[in-house]
């Protein structure tokens, strides 16, 4: 079973909190979003291989060590997804990036794709796929089976906020692929709103509502 990571950095915990509060306007939801997503770039990424080389220093020849050059795809969900991609780019500048449209029906709250775009290589890179908010989790198990069915064999998921409900079914039916959270919250409301949450992601982030 995928393993789920909460990254309780203080700097992450605190900034979400005002991400979460309703006072929070777009231009700083904006901001502290992009915030938090570098944060936790940061953390995700402490798994990454070194390899070693050799370099001079103005003083002597010493050996170093740098990234071994694993291949890094990053793959929002839209809308909501993008909000969360120039904070981990500034971080991991080459990795490239594709794109899953989904949007969640609020009727049936059945995923719908509108739109797919990926480097062509998804299947030699290490896939993180990004969205703020893992509610029912239907959008993000869609998302994955979707990247799988085009060849993709390593993927994480991260998100800012999940309900117990989305990391079960992401857990079952995506065993393979680890969950990294800013935060596990309490539960789904009736309309698949997580609670406490941080409401509509997209609509806060893009200021739609
Ligand atoms: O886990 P789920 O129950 O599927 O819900 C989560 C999805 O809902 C939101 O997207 P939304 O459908 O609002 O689209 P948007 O990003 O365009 O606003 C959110 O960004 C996730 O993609
Ligand atoms: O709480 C939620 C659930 C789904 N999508 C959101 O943007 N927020
Ligand atoms: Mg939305």
């Amino acid at each position: 079973m995928g393993k789920v990571y909460v990254l309780d950095h203080p700097l992450i915990q605190h900034k979400l909190t005002y991400i979460r509060d309703k006072n929070t306007g777009t231009k700083e939801f904006r901001e502290l979003v992009d915030e938090v997503a570098m944060l936790m770039a940061f953390e995700i990424t402490r798994n990454l291989p070194l390899a070693e080389t050799t370099i001079n220093t103005p003083v002597v020849e010493t050996k170093a060590k740098v990234l071994a050059g694993k291949k890094i795809g990053l793959v929002p969900i839209l809308r909501a997804g993008l909000g969360m991609v120039d904070g981990m780019l500034k971080l991991i500048p080459a990795a490239r990036v594709g794109h899953v449209g989904l949007y969640r029906d609020p009727e049936t709250l059945e995923p719908v794709e509108y739109y797919i775009k990926l480097p062509k290589d998804i299947s030699e890179r290490e896939l993180i796929v990004i969205d703020p908010m893992l509610a029912t989790g239907g959008s993000a198990n869609d998302a994955i089976h979707s990247l799988k069915k085009r060849g993709a064999k390593q993927i994480r998921l991260m998100c800012l906020i999940a309900a117990p409900e989305g990391v079960e079914k992401i857990q079952e039916a995506h065993p393979d692929v680890d969950i990294y959270l800013a935060a596990l919250d309490e539960k789904l409301d009736d309309h698949a709103y997580i609670i406490p949450g941080l409401g509509d992601a997209g609509d806060r982030l893009f200021g739609t509502k």
